[in-house]
């Protein structure tokens, strides 16, 4: 027998995007991440920005669950180029869920996982390769963020009435955090098998890996990542599109 060790699979990045919201807070349609903008579905937008970085060689798109067979036909017919590899698996009833059914699809030779909000389209590609490269480096877990422009207070909240006011946080320590995050597939995996939420789930994978007691670091964000939530931020992708065409025949 050869004493020769056998050579390491080489690391592979991965994207999982969850997409299996039904967009509530952006009012009656379909669901949001089959939503147009500039003609083009937001998920096509959210995939080919995870594609643009050479660092991601899979998409795992985590479509709504009675319509992965839609949105598999919806992304045959906006292919990428044989670099990426695109998979659709059904997704769950939070983002959570939804997370973790993207994860058990990935195959072993991945190591490296981004996961990011299909919410998010116009994430551009150095923040894309931020976080991988954070990741690639040794860090656990990396998240893009910004500093926020808006003072921040701690409410006890009231469904009748104006709510107290509980603390005002120094703003200059927070961060408004965005995707993609960025994690050892290892970590990220234990994080899901561990952590439990009851009713929504958790709002961000970050926080769950922080609660297994790993450092999570943060990378700077950047302001088009913004995530498409309501009416409003329709009106702000939009002009950003007609931005980036503008300057660069995108
Ligand atoms: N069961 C769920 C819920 C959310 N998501 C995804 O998680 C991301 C962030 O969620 P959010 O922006 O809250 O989307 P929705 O849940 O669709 O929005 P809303 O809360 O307004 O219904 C989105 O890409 C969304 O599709 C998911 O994959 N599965
Ligand atoms: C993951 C996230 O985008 C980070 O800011 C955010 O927490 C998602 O929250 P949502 O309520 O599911 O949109």
């Amino acid at each position: 027998m050869s004493d020769r060790a056998t050579p390491a699979a080489p690391a592979r990045t991965a994207a999982v995007i969850p997409a299996a919201g039904r967009g509530i807070r952006l009012g009656p349609g379909a669901p949001k991440a089959l939503r147009a903008l500039s003609g083009t579905p937001m998920l096509v937008h959210a995939v080919r920005a995870m594609a643009a970085s050479r660092a991601v060689s899979l998409v795992v798109v985590v479509a709504p669950p009675e319509g992965a067979a839609e949105v598999r036909s919806l992304l045959d017919e906006f292919p990428l180029g044989e670099r990426t590899e695109v998979l659709v698996v059904p997704g769950g009833a939070t983002r959570q869920e939804s997370v973790r059914l993207g994860l058990a699809a990935l195959p072993d030779d991945v190591t490296a996982v981004l996961v990011h909000d299909a919410a998010r389209p116009l994430v551009p590609v150095d923040t894309v390769d931020a976080v991988a490269a954070a990741v690639r480096d040794g860090a656990p877990a990396v998240v893009p963020a910004l500093p926020l422009a808006d003072t921040v207070k701690q409410v006890e909240p009231r469904e009748d009435g104006p709510e107290p006011v509980v603390a005002t946080p120094d703003r200059a320590l927070l961060r408004a955090v965005q995707t993609p995050q960025g994690f050892d597939r290892a970590t990220l995996q234990e994080a899901h098998d561990k952590t439990v939420f009851d009713g929504e789930g958790a709002t961000d994978d970050a926080g769950m890996v922080e609660r297994l007691g790993v450092e999570v670091v943060v990378v700077p964000g950047h302001e088009e990542a913004f995530k498409v939530t309501r009416p409003l931020d329709l009106v702000l992708a939009e002009a950003v599109l007609a931005r980036r065409r503008a300057n660069d025949g995108f």
